[in-house]
């Protein structure tokens, strides 16, 4: 069975201090100047604070979750993609042929495209985990875009996906999406959760004509102000206002996020779409935040909205733009690495003592 919302956010705990100072304590003595590998020290006391031991696992079996639905707001013209995109890039995903399979291989990672809400006619094809809850969501410039029992739904989804995955031996989960139109939506949502303005926050997606950005950020704009004027960010709270404004796949992946966080396993973050879910699910359940590691920063306007309310630098900065989890599998082997670091290194008293005659 699979928990309901409530039982999830309840199963997440906060991470474990104690093994965070001694990570910092074992970075401070280890075979280098203290704090000499920066991020990357940060990194492994996170890890260690993940899995309440130091030194922390070796992720040794990542796997990347790719969320896949269609937006209703693509009637209001905020995409240069038919929507058919989205169906077709999950068939191209489950046939192994699309950026996020390629960077998968080259850091060894398994990858699962899940449908929780594309538009299509016929059945799901294979390849392809079935864990449809409607097809595509509402417009939300007129109406919220789900329903708070469809927005549990895709949360439970996304989490029954992370759960097998971890029965499974997964010890690394990473989050991707596709959905043409989901820019905007996770336009909506970054601005919703950080208070930013639309025009911060609202880019062009995949190649939005140049011209029409502006047309795209009112649309933001009229979403939120319809929003507000619904029930408010504050009166809808957290799962309101991811079902107002958010699409499936962000449901699903806040699903994600909140069942790694509850079996302790890292997640490492992709761009502003997987990104804007981090931050609903930070928001539903405060605690899952320490769990969270910033793969890399979108090219895209609101790239540091993520990274900011975590508290982190992002991993990597490669002016990546494309989503489907491609920027954070590439920091995967940086996590390896950082956890490798706390278990392979010699301390500085061992280098001292090999020095003297
Ligand atoms: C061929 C193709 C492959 C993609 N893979 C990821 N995206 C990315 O672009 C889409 C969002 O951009 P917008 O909001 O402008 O529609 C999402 O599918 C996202 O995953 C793609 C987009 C396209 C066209
Ligand atoms: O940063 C992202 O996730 C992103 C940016 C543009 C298009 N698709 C995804």
């Amino acid at each position: 069975m699979t928990p309901t919302v409530e039982e999830l956010i309840g199963s997440v705990t906060a991470v474990d201090g104690a093994a965070f100072e001694q990570a910092r304590e074992r970075h401070a003595g280890l075979a280098k100047p203290p704090g000499s590998l920066g991020r990357l020290e940060d990194l492994g006391a996170q890890l260690a604070a993940i899995s309440g031991t130091c030194p922390p696992p070796i992720p040794a079996a990542p796997a990347v979750v790719v969320a896949a639905a269609d937006h209703g707001v693509h009637a209001q013209g905020v995409s240069d993609w038919p929507q058919e995109v989205t169906a077709a890039m999950v068939a191209t995903i489950a046939g192994g042929g699309a950026a996020v399979n390629a960077i998968a291989r080259a850091v060894g990672a398994r990858v699962v495209v899940a449908d929780v809400g594309t538009l299509r006619l016929g059945p799901v094809p294979d390849g392809v985990r079935d864990e449809r809850v409607r097809s595509g969501t509402r417009d939300l410039t007129v109406e919220p875009a789900l329903t708070v029992d469809e927005c549990r739904s895709a949360i439970r989804a996304g989490a029954r996906v992370a759960a097998d995955l971890v029965a499974g031996g997964t010890d690394l989960l990473v989050t991707g999406e596709v959905g043409i139109a989901n820019t905007t939506a996770s336009a909506c949502l970054l601005a919703a959760f950080t208070g930013a303005e639309p025009a911060e926050v609202t880019g062009k997606g995949a190649n939005l004509d140049h011209g029409r950005t502006p047309h795209k950020v009112d649309v933001v704009r009229s979403a939120l102000a319809r929003h507000r004027a619904d029930t408010g960010v504050e009166a809808r709270g957290a799962l309101g206002t991811l079902a107002s404004l958010g699409g499936l796949e962000h449901a699903a992946l806040v699903g994600v996020m909140l069942a790694s966080a509850a079996a302790r396993v890292p997640v490492v973050v992709d761009g502003v779409i997987t990104g804007s879910a981090a931050l609903a699910a930070v928001a539903l359940c405060p605690d899952v935040a320490g769990y969270l590691v910033a793969g890399h920063t979108s090219a895209e306007p609101g790239g540091r909205s993520l990274p900011d309310r975590l508290g982190q630098s992002a991993l990597l900065d490669l002016r990546l733009r494309l989503g489907e989890g491609t920027g954070a599998l590439l920091a995967v082997p940086l996590v390896q690495a950082a956890a490798r670091v706390l278990t392979d290194m010699v301390t500085l008293a061992d280098v001292t003592k090999s020095a003297s005659p």
